[in-house]
Parts: C-alpha cells; sequence; structure tokens
C-alpha cells in the first residue's frame, strides 16, 4: 500500500462561534493529487489553512510524514517547510525582486547555500519561462507572471507537499492556462504529492486522482476523480457539477 503522507482524522475548526468545519477525516498517499471542491463558503479555504497552520484548530489531528502537527509547538515551523502553500493572491514582496523573493525563504529560513539556491531558482524560473525575469521587480510583472513567480518561491524551499488555493482565481482568462499547465507538470512529471483547492472543473477532472466533495464543511464525498465526474455519489455533488461551465 502506497505511503500516507497526510492524515487528518476528526478535525474541528471554529471561528469564534461559527462552527466551520465538522469531523473532516481523510488522508492523502504520496505522489497523490487530491482537489478540493465544494460551494463557495464550504470550507476549503480554511481546511487548506488548518493544514498549512494558518489557522489554529479545535479538534482532531493532523499527522503529516508520521508526525503529529500542532501550530503552537516549536517544530511545527521545520514541518512546515516540507509544506509549501500558494495562494489566490501572490504576496510576493515588492520590494525584492524576482530572485530576491525565491532567495529570501531558501537562504535566510532554511540557511541553503546561496550560490547552489540561486542556481536552482534559475533552473525553476526557466521551467515557468521567466529565465529572463530574475531581476526585474512584482509590479513589472502580469499576475500570471507573478503567480509563476510565487510557485517557483514554494518549489525552492524544497516542499514535499504542495497546497494550491484557488491559484488562478483572479487571473485573467489567457493566463490561467499557463499557471495550470505549471501544476500539471508537477503533479505528472515531479510525481508531487499535492491539494488543489480550483474553480476550473476541467483541470480538476485532469489532475485529481480523487475528489474531497465539501458541503457546510463536510466531506460529503471522497471519490476517485473518473467516478465524481461521470457518476457523483451525492444528489448535492450533482447539483455542483451542474451548476459549473465545464
Ligand atoms: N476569518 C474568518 N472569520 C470568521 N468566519 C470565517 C473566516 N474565514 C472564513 N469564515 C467563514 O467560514 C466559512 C468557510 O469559508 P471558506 O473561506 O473556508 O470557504 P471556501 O469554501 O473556501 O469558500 P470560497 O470558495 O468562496 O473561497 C464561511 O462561512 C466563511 O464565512
Amino acid at each position: 500500500m502506497a505511503e500516507k503522507v497526510l492524515q487528518v482524522a476528526h478535525l474541528e475548526k471554529s471561528y469564534r462561534k461559527k462552527h466551520v468545519l465538522h469531523d473532516i477525516n481523510f488522508s492523502v498517499e504520496q505522489g497523490e493529487v487530491v482537489t478540493l471542491l465544494g460551494p463557495s463558503g464550504s470550507g476549503k479555504s480554511t481546511l487548506i489553512r488548518c493544514l498549512n497552520g494558518l489557522e489554529p484548530y479545535q479538534k482532531g489531528t493532523i499527522t503529516f510524514e508520521g508526525k503529529k502537527i500542532v501550530p503552537t509547538e516549536k517544530n511545527w515551523q521545520k514541518i512546515r517547510q516540507k509544506i509549501g502553500m500558494v495562494f489566490q493572491s501572490y504576496d510576493l514582496f515588492p520590494n525584492l525582486t524576482v530572485m530576491d523573493n525565491i532567495l529570501l525563504g531558501p537562504t535566510k529560513v532554511q540557511k541553503q547555500d546561496r550560490t547552489t539556491a540561486r542556481s536552482e531558482a534559475e533552473t525553476l524560473l526557466k521551467s515557468v519561462d521567466l529565465a529572463d525575469y530574475a531581476n526585474v521587480y512584482p509590479r513589472e510583472l502580469s499576475g500570471g507572471q507573478k503567480q509563476r513567480v510565487a510557485i517557483v518561491r514554494a518549489l525552492a524551499l524544497h516542499p514535499d507537499f504542495m497546497l494550491f488555493d484557488e491559484v488562478t482565481a483572479s487571473l485573467d482568462p489567457e493566463m490561467v492556462r499557463g499557471v495550470l499547465t505549471i501544476i500539471e507538470n508537477l503533479a505528472n512529471q515531479e510525481n508531487m504529492t499535492m491539494i488543489v483547492v480550483t474553480h476550473e472543473m476541467n483541470f480538476a477532472k485532469q489532475i485529481a486522482d480523487r475528489v474531497l466533495f465539501l458541503q457546510d464543511g463536510r466531506i460529503l464525498e471522497q471519490t476517485p476523480s473518473e467516478k465524481f465526474f461521470t457518476n457523483p455519489q451525492t444528489d448535492r455533488a450533482k447539483v455542483f457539477l451542474d451548476s459549473m461551465d465545464f
């Protein structure tokens, strides 16, 4: 059986009195691509943020590579470096060049050798068609280019696992394909383990091994991708898919 990289058991999350995630249970295997789908407000971003320690949770456990992760504990920062995350907003530092944005984490946080890190960053930039952009500032980039830099910045930390939260949601339509292709290549060529939140249904269908369908903070379905898109098990998922343009 494939190794389980991430295991989530009985996770409960509230924002003050608002209970947002209810008894979330799932695991992700090495090399698996899981897409998290569900209507707006169903809790997708909250779940992703809990996995990356950006949100505290009240009950349950998250185990990553065999270690329980508790954001308040000291070992968390080290574990977290193994989990790369890219958001809808690119969050690049405006006063740093593309290269310095990428090198900040590897050199300052991980103490990687600067020359090696730079050479790796150049290779990564080339792989996303941005070889000539190392010395420009984020304001000189299009949205799609910024998002590709954000992906490179996450990869430069050598993650074992990637979380993508609606990374194309704020891009112009012609920029979307380039970013999705990079994620597809990561999955197919690098065999990266990942969880992807997306509203791009064709992309989800193409990339996902498995779909987790969330509704009102509960996982209604955990279904292999081909089955989910052709024969969803719940009426709610059928309605959701019918409302999507794909
Ligand atoms: N910081 C917060 N404080 C209070 N409530 C929040 C907060 N963030 C999210 N929520 C609530 O939690 C629920 C889940 O929100 P979340 O953003 O996780 O959903 P989502 O599925 O990612 O939605 P979308 O697809 O629109 O991004 C919603 O009811 C939302 O209003």
